[in-house]
């Protein structure tokens, strides 16, 4: 999914009106919310209470807002956290923010309905808390649903595109994205790559599958990530501006042997360089379909060749 707008840099942290300098999430009974509530009822100023209440930028351009161990809201203590909400939401669209994200422990739920007469849906619940966005980017929402695990394909071809990733690390990787609900892998590859490069291709086989848990992409699930072998039928490069720096078709030697890539980039070019070399028999996880028994549909099985004698097998 290309990203269309650049996360601001954490140094322009995301303020709430009448804020001071901490970003912290509240610190507990007797501080925090609620001395600002009784700063709200005592000035009557819509936000000017609430100073202790921060929003935490993440690197999205987000904000995020703890309201864990504060004391049990009454009715009046909903209507200031509305109007502060109210106030914050608005100064964070003047600073560009993209989306609020509202953890709402289970004891203060009563403010999730606050949150929710603003806008606010909720995103996940966990034991404990419940989790509300509202986004206030430009067009509808581009923020992730929750993960029980994500699934992530990257796609390439022995002529490489490559993508200069602008966050986390700036190194070359292949370009990919999130799975859509329902959406077959070859397919995630082929469209993560048309939106990211440009590039028209044909899905041919899987190549690798890494496994990674507690994920800060996947909410702290496990993140499953697959890059795929894909045969390019265009060439010119439109590169998602927003997701990358640059974007560039490399020499597949030159990646193999590149400091400036991921390891699991430089890892799985050398084992296409290999599979150019001697035969993509070697290397290919291909797919083959077949009727699912219980649904009457069809699924992919995706497997290493098998010689005809024991494909026919009986
Ligand atoms: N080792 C490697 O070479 C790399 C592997 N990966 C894998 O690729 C997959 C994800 O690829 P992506 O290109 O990131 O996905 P993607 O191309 O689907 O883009 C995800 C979009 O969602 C946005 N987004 C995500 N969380 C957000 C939040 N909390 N708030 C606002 N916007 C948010 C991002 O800015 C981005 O635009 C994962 O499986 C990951 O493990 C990702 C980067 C490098
Ligand atoms: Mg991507």
């Amino acid at each position: 999914m290309p990203a269309r707008r650049p996360a601001l840099p954490e140094a322009e942290a995301g303020t709430a009106p009448g804020a001071a300098a901490s970003r912290c999430a509240m610190a507990g009974p007797g501080s925090g919310l609620l001395r600002a509530l009784r700063g709200a009822r005592g000035r009557g100023s819509p936000a000017g209470g609430w100073a202790g209440l921060r929003g935490r930028p993440d690197k999205y351009g987000g904000v995020s807002v703890e309201l864990a161990q504060l004391p049990r809201p009454r009715r009046r203590e909903r209507a200031a956290f509305g109007r502060w909400l109210r106030a914050s939401v608005a100064q964070w669209q003047e600073e560009g923010r993209v989306a609020v994200w509202l953890h709402v422990p289970i004891l203060q739920s009563r403010l999730a309905a606050v949150a929710a007469s603003q806008g606010f849906t909720f995103h996940h619940a966990e034991s404990g808390s419940a989790t509300l966005t509202r986004w206030l980017g430009e067009g509808p929402s581009r923020l992730p649903g929750y993960a029980t695990h994500q699934l992530g394909v990257a796609g390439e071809s022995h002529r490489v595109p490559c993508e200069h990733r602008a966050s986390t690390v700036n190194a070359w990787k292949f370009p990919g994205g999130l799975s859509n609900p329902g959406e077959d892998i070859g397919d995630t590859a082929v469209r993560e790559v048309f939106e990211e490069t440009g590039i028209k291709s044909e899905f041919k086989s899987i190549l690798s599958i890494r496994q990674q848990h507690q994920h800060p992409g996947a909410f702290g699930k496990s993140d499953m990530y697959i890059i795929c072998r894909l045969e390019p039928s265009s060439f010119n490069i439109n590169f998602c501006q927003q997701e990358c720096l640059r974007c560039e078709w490399m020499d597949l030697d030159e990646l193999a042997r590149t400091k400036h890539a991921t390891p699991i980039t430089s890892n799985v070019a050398k084992l296409l360089l290999y599979g150019y070399r001697e035969g993509f028999d070697k290397i290919d996880i291909t797919m083959r379909e077949f009727p699912a028994v219980y649904t009457g549909r069809f699924y992919k099985l995706y497997h290493r060749e098998l010689p005809k004698s024991y494909r026919n097998m009986t």
